[in-house]
């Protein structure tokens, strides 16, 4: 089985996530797609960042309707900040017949020749690149495994969310209303 892994804070989970991974679903690349929530983005700063059993519940209940959906807490019990090529080692390890490929967004190319042994994660799963605004030119488009998907710009982030319930703004159609709901009950980014 080929299964795309969707690395990510989901901090929150949001309208972009859901369209990447609804069109990596589609798409002949993966047959599934799992949302691995990191506790702790090695380049960012904690600032903000809701609880990670919060961050899962809320990729939990945005997903549950689409069965080529799955989520993944395995970082939770991996060592942090959460370094990419370490799950993926852990996870082939686990599940020696699937075919892992990693899904990212177009940003993330810029600064991926800093991640974590960036080549084994390159050489031996590969990248499918979900286009986004504003992303800088990277020389990796060129790679063999770099692999763009043609796809809509989505131009919404989890930054704009928060600062949108920082201002007392409506998150209706940017989010799942039942995370709209968690997010309220539990009062989180305000
Ligand atoms: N609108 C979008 N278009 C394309 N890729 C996206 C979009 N939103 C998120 N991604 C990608 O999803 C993955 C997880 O992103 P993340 O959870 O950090 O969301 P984010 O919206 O970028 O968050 P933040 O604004 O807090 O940095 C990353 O690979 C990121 O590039
Ligand atoms: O492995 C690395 O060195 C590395 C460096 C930066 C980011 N990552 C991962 O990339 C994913 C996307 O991060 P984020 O916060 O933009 O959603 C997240 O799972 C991070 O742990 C991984």
């Amino acid at each position: 089985m080929k299964v795309g892994l969707f690395f990510g804070s989901f901090n929150p989970i949001h309208v972009g996530h859901l369209i990447i991974a609804n069109r990596m679903a589609e798409s002949q690349e993966v047959d599934q797609v799992w949302f691995v929530v990191s506790p702790q983005n090695p380049f960012k700063k904690k600032k903000s960042l809701a609880h990670e059993f919060d961050r899962l519940d809320m990729v939990r209940l945005a997903i549950s309707d689409n069965p080529l959906f799955n989520v993944s807490d395995i970082e939770f019990r991996m060592p942090r900040p959460s370094f990419t090529v370490d799950t993926l080692t852990y996870l082939s390890e686990k599940y020696p017949s699937y075919d892992f490929k990693l899904i990212v967004g177009e940003d993330n190319l810029e600064h991926f020749p800093k991640w974590k042994n960036y080549e084994t994660v390159l050489d031996e799963y590969g990248l499918l690149v979900y286009p986004r605004p504003n992303s800088n030119a990277s020389d990796l488009v060129k790679h063999p495994n770099v692999k763009f998907i043609e796809a809509p710009l989505v131009d919404i982030s989890a930054t704009y969310i928060r600062k949108s319930i920082a201002e007392g703004l409506s998150l209706r159609y940017m989010v799942h209303e039942e995370v709209i709901n968690y997010i309220e009950s539990k009062k989180l980014y305000m």
